[in-house]
C-alpha cells in the first residue's frame, strides 16, 4: 500500500513530457512519487481529495537569510551599505544562538504556510537553523556565512566554523540537509580568501554559496581594487562552475553572462530586495534568453519583508516586463519553471517536478477562492493571482507538513510568540 494518494486535482508537473492533467492522481511512497496519472488502482494509508486545488512542485527559494524574520520591518527604506553596517551587523553582533534557533523556526512556519518546500540559506549560528528545519521538515541547503571584511584572523575564525558546519549536517535529517561554504562576497572576502574556500569546498565535495553584483558599489570597490569586475575576478581564480549558487548578479555585463553561462553557474534572483534597497535590475530575460539557470529568492526578511514565493513569481514577471517595455517577457509557465525547476537544478534536481522518481516535494493551492475565480489558465493564476495564504497542503520528502492549512509539526502560535518575545530582548540589547 502506498503512504499517500492525492486524486482529483488538477496536476501542474511542470514535467514538458506529461504537462497538465485534469482530474489526476499522485500516489507517494516512502518520501518519491511513484506513480502520476489519470486513475490508479493504488491504495493508500493517506487519501487526499484535492478537489478544487492544484497540485505542484513546492516553491524552491534559493536564496534567503532565514533568522533574519528576527529582522522584519527592523529597519526600511535604507541604502544596502548604511542598512548593513548601521542596522543590520549590529544587531547580528546581540543575536545568541537561540534567538536564530527561534528566527529559523520561524522562517519554517512561514516557508511551509505559503508553499516553499526547500531553500538556500546563508547566516551563522547554522547549526539552530539546522536544527529548525530538521524539526519543521522542511528541505534545506545551509551554508554558515563568511565575511573576512579585511581581517584575516576573522576570515579563518569564519571558515574554520563553515568547515565544521559543512561537515557536521550534510546529508542530515533523512537527507533533506545540504550543506555549503558561503563566502559572503567578493567585495567582503579577497581574492586568496575566495580562492581558500573554493579549494576547501572542492576537498570537501560541497557547493558554494555567494552574493554576487548585488550593486553598483561592489562592482565599483572590486574593479578599482583589482582592475576587473567580479564575476572575472572569481573566474580567474577558477571558482565559477555548476557548483556555484550565486545571488542577485544585479550588475553583470554581457561578458559577464557569457562567462556565468559557460560555467554552468546558478543564478538567484531576488526581484523584491533588489528592489526595496534599490539595488537595481538584473538582466534576467537576457540570462533566461542565453540559457542561464535563474531561480528566484526572497533574500532575507531585512529587506523583503516575506518569504512568500508567489508574491517573487509576480513581482519577477511584472518588474521585466515593464523594464523592457514588453509583456511577452518572463511569461507566467517560464515564471513558475523559475520558481520550480530551475530552482530544483540548483539546490537538488531531484525535486521541482511532478514526477515517478522523484522526490516528493509538493503542494496543494486552493483554487476555491474569490480572487482566482474564474479560472481560464492555472499557470497565470499561481503567477498573477495567486498568493502564499492560498497554500492548503505542504508535503516535503512524503511527508505532510500542513494539511489543510494545519501546520502538523510546529505549534504555530508558540512557535511565534516566542520570536516575538526573543526580539523584544534582542532590540532592548542592541539600544540603537
Ligand atoms: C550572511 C550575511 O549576509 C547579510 N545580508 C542579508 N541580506 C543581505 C543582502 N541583501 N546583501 C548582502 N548581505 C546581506 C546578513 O545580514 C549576514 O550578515
Ligand atoms: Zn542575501
Amino acid at each position: 500500500m502506498a503512504d499517500i494518494l492525492i486524486k482529483n486535482a488538477y496536476v501542474l508537473t511542470m514535467d514538458p513530457d506529461l504537462g497538465d492533467l485534469k482530474n489526476g492522481t499522485v500516489v507517494i511512497e516512502n518520501g518519491r512519487i511513484t506513480e502520476i496519472g489519470k486513475e490508479t488502482n493504488e491504495n493508500a494509508e493517506t487519501i487526499i481529495d484535492a478537489k478544487h486545488s492544484v497540485v505542484m512542485p513546492g516553491l524552491v527559494n534559493t536564496h534567503t537569510h532565514a533568522a533574519t524574520t528576527l529582522f522584519r520591518g527592523y529597519a526600511d527604506d535604507m541604502q544596502l551599505a548604511e542598512w548593513l553596517e548601521r542596522c543590520i551587523w549590529p544587531a547580528e553582533a546581540k543575536v545568541t544562538a537561540e534567538d536564530i534557533y527561534k528566527g529559523s523556526l520561524l522562517a519554517c512556519l512561514e516557508m511551509i504556510k505559503s508553499g516553499t518546500t526547500s531553500f538556500a540559506d546563508m547566516y551563522f549560528f547554522m547549526d539552530e537553523t539546522a536544527k529548525a528545519v530538521e524539526l519543521s521538515g522542511l528541505r534545506a541547503s545551509l551554508s554558515h556565512g563568511l565575511t573576512e571584511l579585511g581581517n584575516k584572523e576573522k576570515g579563518d575564525n569564519d571558515l574554520k566554523e563553515g568547515r565544521r558546519f559543512v561537515r557536521a549536517w550534510q546529508g542530515a535529517a533523512e537527507g533533506r540537509i545540504e550543506t555549503m561554504y558561503g563566502p559572503h562576497a567578493p567585495n567582503t572576502c579577497s581574492e586568496e580568501y575566495l580562492a581558500k574556500v573554493r579549494e576547501e569546498a572542492s576537498r570537501d565535495g560541497a557547493r558554494i554559496h555567494i552574493h554576487l553584483l548585488e550593486t553598483e558599489a561592489e562592482l565599483t570597490e572590486v574593479k578599482e581594487k583589482y582592475g576587473k569586475c567580479s564575476v572575472r575576478l572569481l573566474d580567474d581564480i577558477g571558482f565559477l562552475g555548476p557548483h556555484v549558487l550565486a545571488a542577485h548578479c544585479v550588475w553583470v555585463s554581457d561578458s559577464d553572462m557569457e562567462i556565468l553561462r559557460k560555467r554552468g553557474v546558478n543564478i538567484s534572483h531576488n526581484v523584491i530586495s533588489n528592489m526595496k534597497l534599490a539595488s537595481g535590475i538584473a538582466p534576467v530575460h537576457k540570462m533566461l534568453e542565453k540559457g542561464i539557470n535563474v531561480s528566484l529568492g526572497t533574500d532575507g526578511c531585512a529587506s523583503n519583508n516575506n518569504l512568500d514565493l508567489f508574491e517573487e513569481m509576480k513581482t519577477a514577471a511584472l518588474l521585466h516586463k515593464v523594464n523592457t517595455f514588453d509583456p511577452t517577457v518572463l511569461p507566467a509557465r517560464q515564471v513558475l519553471e523559475m520558481g520550480t525547476v530551475k530552482g530544483a537544478k540548483a539546490l537538488d534536481p531531484e525535486t521541482g517536478m511532478l514526477k515517478a522518481g522523484k522526490k516528493a516535494d509538493l503542494i496543494l493551492v486552493d483554487m476555491r477562492k474569490p480572487h482566482l475565480t474564474p479560472c481560464f489558465d492555472v499557470a497565470s493564476h499561481l503567477v498573477y493571482s495567486a498568493k502564499g495564504s492560498d497554500v492548503r497542503t505542504t508535503i516535503v520528502n512524503g511527508k505532510i507538513l500542513m494539511d489543510d492549512y494545519k501546520v502538523l509539526a510546529l505549534d504555530e502560535q508558540k512557535v511565534m510568540e516566542e520570536t516575538q518575545k526573543a526580539v523584544e530582548e534582542l532590540v532592548s540589547r542592541v539600544n540603537i
